[in-house]
């Protein structure tokens, strides 16, 4: 085999706790996961030239090192001394710097696509074990489908899967820097903790309004103040049908969850309309089979 074409999904954030902080910055969460179908193309193609190369459709991009792809790419070149080489081709759909993990999933298509191409034999555990080192969201993109996330955000525990719904995805026209927000979190006194159990009891049941009423993320006291519109798009969303809506991650991105299609559409062109969001997609949440 020598080229292999991906889906990078994104993800959404059905729920999000912070529970402390580490030495090293880092905090320890504890989140309901869940992948939409969202994704970005990645087109991987072995070379005989050593050396890896990569493009994208979105010019503001970076192509060198500092691009995740790249990043992912270089680990697995290193580690295993490759003697080919390896050509990327990023075509992105999901909105960059959004809450939706964007590059996290670049980065997990791409360990898993050369893992595959150069038959490194790697397990998905040993996969994800390279990829926290590339972004704690990267280990949760390789397994996908619906998770607890501990830890960092790498110690993962498979959920039954998410019922079928329509998902609206709005993504303003502001970018939110990941490390900004947990800085700020900081400040701050957590004044309500999301009801991740009741979360997972939802998802145990299948019972779609019961995961809907315990939808919470904390980062949002922080990302809110900051830019207002999330709040305009989250009632957006409540006024036309949707079940509940909230931020993705750190932000900026909303998403809504509806039983109805059309009133997501509703909502999509009212988003649009009232010039809230540009990027906005109705999309459904995407199961993953298990073997
Ligand atoms: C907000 C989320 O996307 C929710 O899924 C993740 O928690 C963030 O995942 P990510 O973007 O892959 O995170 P990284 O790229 O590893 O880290 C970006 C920055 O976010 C902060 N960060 C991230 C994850 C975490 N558990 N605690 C943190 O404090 C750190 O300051 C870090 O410098
Ligand atoms: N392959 C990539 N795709 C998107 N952004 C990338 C990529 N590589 C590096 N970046 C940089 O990473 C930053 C964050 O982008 P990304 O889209 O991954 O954020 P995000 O959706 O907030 O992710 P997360 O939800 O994991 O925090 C951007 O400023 C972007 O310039």
């Amino acid at each position: 085999m020598r080229q292999l074409s991906l889906k990078a999904l994104a993800k959404i954030n059905l729920g999000l706790d912070v529970l402390g902080k580490r030495e090293n910055g880092y905090h320890d969460v504890r989140m309901v996961m869940q992948s939409v179908y969202l994704y970005d193309d990645v087109h991987i193609e072995k070379t005989e030239e050593e050396g890896i190369s990569l493009e994208t459709n979105l010019h503001f991009l970076p192509t060198d090192e500092s691009n995740i792809a790249y990043k992912a790419a270089k680990l697995l070149s290193d580690e295993f001394h490759l003697r080919q080489g390896v050509k990327i081709a990023l075509e992105k759909h999901i909105p960059v710097a959004a809450g939706l993990a964007g590059g996290s999933s670049n980065a997990a298509a791409v360990l898993f696509g050369m893992n595959r191409l150069f038959d490194l034999h790697l397990t998905q555990e040993e996969l994800m074990d390279r990829g926290v080192k590339l972004g704690a969201d990267v280990p949760y993109c390789i397994m996908r489908g619906t998770v607890l996330a501990e830890g960092i955000g790498e110690k993962l525990t498979m959920l039954p899967a998410m019922p079928k719904c329509t998902v609206l995805i709005a993504k303003p026209p502001v970018s939110v820097s990941t490390k900004m927000v947990y800085e700020a979190l900081d400040a701050e006194i957590i004044q309500k903790h999301p009801d991740i159990d009741g979360l997972i009891h939802g998802l145990e049941h299948q019972a779609l309004y019961e995961i809907a009423a315990c939808m919470g993320n904390v980062l949002e006291d922080v990302t809110i103040p900051m830019y207002p519109v999330i709040e305009e798009i989250k009632k957006e969303m409540k006024a036309a049908g949707a079940l509940n809506a909230m931020m993705s991650g750190s932000g900026p991105t909303v998403f809504g969850l509806f039983e109805n299609r059309t009133d997501a559409r509703k909502a999509q062109i009212r988003i649009r309309e009232k010039a809230l969001a540009k990027q906005v997609f109705v999309t459904n949440v995407h199961g993953v089979r298990r073997k």
